[in-house]
């Protein structure tokens, strides 16, 4: 199987219609890849928070439109990163008319809809993302030929369980679209390549590059196998990172060291004992 990561540049000198046609372009040049992943929120920047409720789409938006064309005229899977979603209705905390989401989308090889998931995990704390979107509930996966997609979304990577939640639900290629900032690179290749290793699964985690909202992108999207090995890392700047992978090897690693096997669910709280 052949993946390709677009790690697009999100700048703020650029228009939201520039980088989507370039988006559109990027994935075009792809055909030949199995596969083919966006990072999130490439329309408008995942710190660009102002950006957020002026940019948000319906889910059959522009960008749905151009990543459906996109994924049919090159005839990949396409994980399409996310958008900020205006949800039809719902009324969330900042939201107006609808509630806001930041939703991913894939696309399969002839243009359909095959998954759409909704971010769970909003990074800010007390602001941006997590005071003006809403938050998903549902765990997604996709099957695609000869392996299952976990999806996953950036500050969603600190959360094993999620991906627990994923592996238990069949998943084995683990994707994660992210704009994450430089200043928390270690975390990100960290973090990367535990979830491989803790799910014996791929990890295809794809960042941004550029600036916006004054946050330097780390960029250094990742490939990791399900032994923890760093199959591809990209540099800071706008790249498309391409790797083979054997999606056999998740069953042969999880054969040959069931990690996975010795599970202990349903732990009782210290204390629970006398
Ligand atoms: N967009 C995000 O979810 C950012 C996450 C992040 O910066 C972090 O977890 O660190």
């Amino acid at each position: 199987m052949r993946a390709s990561l677009i790690q697009i540049a999100v700048d703020e000198g650029e228009s939201v219609d520039s980088r989507r046609r370039r988006a559109a372009g990027l994935v075009r040049e792809q055909a030949g890849s199995d596969l083919v992943v966006l990072p999130e929120l490439w329309t408008t920047g995942a710190f660009a928070y102002e950006e957020f409720g002026r940019e948000a789409e319906p889910l059959e938006g522009p960008t749905y439109e151009a990543m459906a064309k996109a994924a049919s005229e090159a005839g990949v899977w396409l994980h399409a990163g996310s958008i900020p979603e205006r949800a039809a209705s719902g009324g969330g905390p900042a939201a107006g008319d609808g509630s806001l989401y930041n939703t991913t989308l894939v696309f399969s090889p002839s243009g359909e809809l095959a998954a759409v998931y909704r971010k769970i995990h909003r990074f800010g704390f007390d602001k941006g993302e997590a005071v003006l979107m809403d938050a998903g509930r549902d765990l997604v996966t996709v099957r695609l030929p000869g392996t299952t997609l976990g999806v996953a979304t950036c500050y969603d990577l600190r959360f094993p369980e999620l991906f627990r939640g994923l592996v238990d639900a069949g998943a084995e290629t683990l994707v994660i679209s992210a704009g994450w900032p430089e200043r928390r690179r270690a975390h990100w290749t960290l973090l990367a390549q535990a979830r491989a290793v803790e799910n014996q699964a791929f990890v295809l985690a794809c960042g941004t590059a550029g600036t916006h909202a004054g946050v330097p992108q780390a960029g250094h999207s990742i490939v990791v196998d399900p032994w923890g090995e760093v199959l591809a890392e990209a540099g800071a700047g706008e790249e498309v990172l391409t790797v083979d992978l054997d999606p056999a090897k998740v069953a042969t690693t999880r054969d040959q060291f069931p990690a996975l096997k010795d599970r202990v669910l349903g732990l009782e709280p210290p204390g629970h004992r006398r």
